[in-house]
C-alpha cells in the first residue's frame, strides 16, 4: 500500500512519472490520475506545455489532481466535453505480471476507473515495491452510505476482512470526492481477481471497487532514474 503521508521526493516515482509524460503528444486528451507518482507526470506535462508548447488537455480524477494540474498550468476539460481520451496515466497500489492492479489507496478509484476506461491507452506509473506475484493488498470498495450495512455483510461473505476507512483529520469515515464511504477489504492472496471483481460489482450500493483489469502498460521507475516497462 502506498504511503499517503509521504512528503519526501521519491526517485523511483519521479523517474516513472516523468517518463510517462514523455508518452504524451501534442493534440492528446490525457486522463490525469491521482496520487504521489502521477503528480510527477502532471507537473512534467506542465513543464512541457510551457517550454515545448505541447498542446494537450487533461481530465482529472480527483480534487487533488485538479489542484496539481491547475498549479502546473495544464488546461483541463471534462468527460462531458471530451468523452474519448487518447491516454490515461495513473498510479497503483499493487500490480501483478498480468497487469491486474489494485488502486484506490487515495479513495479516487471510481473516477480513475471511469477516466482510464475512457482512454485508448492506460499507463500505470509505479515504484518497484508495488509489483507482486499475487495481488494481496486490501481492495478499496467505494460504497454508498445508504448501502453500507448490506455491502459489509456481502463483502464478508466473499471472505473479506473489512475496515471502514477512517479520515485522517476529521472524526469518522473518509468521504470520497463522490460523497461515499470506502471499505478496505482484505481478501489475502487474490487467486482470481476477475472473478472477485465481478462478485463485488454485483453487491447493491457498491459504487466501484479498486480492482483494475484495463492496464495496458506499467512504467516502473528505479532509484538510478532508469525505467522498466511491462506491457500486456
Ligand atoms: O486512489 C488513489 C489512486 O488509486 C492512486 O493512484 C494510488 O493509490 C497510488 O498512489 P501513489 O502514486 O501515491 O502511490
Amino acid at each position: 500500500m502506498s504511503d499517503r503521508n509521504q512528503t519526501q521526493e521519491s526517485p523511483e516515482k519521479k523517474a516513472a512519472g516523468i517518463y510517462a509524460a514523455s508518452l504524451v503528444k501534442s493534440g492528446d486528451k490525457v486522463g490525469l490520475g491521482t496520487g504521489s507518482t502521477v503528480a510527477y507526470t502532471i507537473k512534467e506535462l506542465g513543464r512541457r506545455i510551457r517550454e515545448e508548447k505541447l498542446n494537450v488537455v487533461g481530465v482529472v480524477t480527483s480534487y487533488q489532481s485538479e489542484a496539481i494540474a491547475i498549479e502546473a498550468g495544464v488546461p483541463l476539460t471534462t468527460l462531458a466535453q471530451m468523452p474519448e481520451l487518447t491516454i490515461a496515466i495513473d498510479g497503483a497500489d499493487q500490480f501483478d505480471k498480468n497487469l491486474m492492479a489494485i488502486k484506490g489507496g487515495g479513495a479516487a478509484h471510481t473516477r480513475e476507473k471511469i477516466v482510464s476506461m475512457s482512454a485508448k491507452r492506460f499507463v500505470v506509473v509505479s515504484d518497484p515495491k508495488k509489483k507482486a506475484d499475487v495481488l494481496s493488498v486490501p481492495v478499496p470498495v467505494e460504497v454508498m452510505p445508504f448501502g453500507k450495512e448490506l455491502a459489509v455483510r456481502q463483502l464478508k461473505e466473499l471472505g473479506g476482512k473489512l475496515v471502514l476507512r477512517a479520515a485522517a483529520k476529521k472524526d469518522g469515515p473518509v468521504i470520497t470526492d463522490n460523497g461515499n464511504f470506502v471499505i478496505d477489504c482484505d481478501f489475502g492472496e487474490i487467486q482470481n481477481p476477475k472473478e472477485l471483481a465481478a462478485r463485488i460489482s454485483q453487491i447493491p450500493g457498491v459504487v466501484e471497487h479498486g480492482l483494475f483489469m484495463n492496464v495496458d502498460e506499467v512504467v516502473i521507475g528505479k532509484s538510478d532514474g532508469s525505467i522498466e516497462i511491462l506491457k500486456k
